[in-house]
């Protein structure tokens, strides 16, 4: 097993949603965790969701890193501080499709045992298509990855059940069922709530989201840590 391949096999479930600019990679992760669709988010920076989700009928402490797409080469932090990943592209950018490739073949190299899923998000827009789910499939079946292709926007049922599989098959692949969400962090991380997150966004009056314990922003020298530290488990 590579160094890179060292990640720990207790604790919270790790996941990196890595992707191209735009192509919904917050959107998909607060309507995993909130069941809804917000339009617009902030893209400067990396956000850590720390969570207990039900994974495979228990609960389950999992951290989802959101990752920002402001580098074209997936960042060696977040190839080391995830076991698995979920790469998004957008169905209406070819683009983004590439750089979904490009991503994958990085993970097939260093980290050729993780769990990996490619995410064809904003099925909606087919009137726009630039990429073949033929063609998405075949890239995802050639690197032994899961493949689901989606609306965030339309179709809250098919982000959550599409997850909630991935979820469970990066569980059973650990082949542990618990773990604990305390985590590595550094105290100089910025800490907030995710309800007043959220709360600004969605709006005061919306009903309280989903148990969400945490939201980290994180900026690069704290992912840094966040990565040195994990390798410490
Ligand atoms: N039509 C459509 N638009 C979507 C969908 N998902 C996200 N979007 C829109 O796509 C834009 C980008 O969404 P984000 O979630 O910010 O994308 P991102 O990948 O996190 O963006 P960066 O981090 O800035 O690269 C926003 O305007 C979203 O409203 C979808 O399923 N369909």
């Amino acid at each position: 097993m590579r160094a890179e391949e060292r990640v720990t096999t207790s604790g919270p479930l790790r996941v990196a949603v890595l992707g191209g600019t735009q192509v919904g990679k917050s959107a998909l992760t607060v309507r995993y965790l909130t069941k809804r669709y917000i339009g617009e988010y902030r893209s400067d920076t990396d956000m850590l969701y720390r969570c207990v989700l039900q994974v495979d009928g228990a609960p389950q402490p999992v951290e989802i890193m959101d990752t920002s797409a402001s580098c074209q080469t997936t960042s060696h932090a977040h190839l080391q501080w995830a076991e698995a990943f979920v790469v998004v592209y957008a169905i209406n950018d070819k683009q983004s499709y590439s750089q979904a490739a490009n991503t994958l073949k990085e993970l097939n190299e260093r980290r050729p045992s993780a769990s990996v899923l490619v995410l064809g998000n904003k099925s909606d827009l087919g009137h726009l298509r630039e990429v073949e789910e033929v063609e998405a499939r075949t890239l995802a079946l050639n690197h032994s990855a899961r493949f689901s292709e989606l609306s965030t926007a339309e179709s809250c049922e098919d982000v959550t059940d599409t997850l909630d599989s991935f979820m469970k098959e990066v569980k059973s692949q650990r082949g542990v069922a618990t773990g604990n969400c305390s985590g590595n962090v550094s105290p100089k991380q910025r800490k907030m709530s995710v309800t007043r997150m959220l709360g600004s966004l969605i709006g005061r009056h919306s009903p309280p989201p989903q148990p969400i314990t945490e939201l980290i922003v994180l900026d690069k020298e704290e992912r840094t840590k966040l990565v040195r530290s994990s390798r410490q488990i």
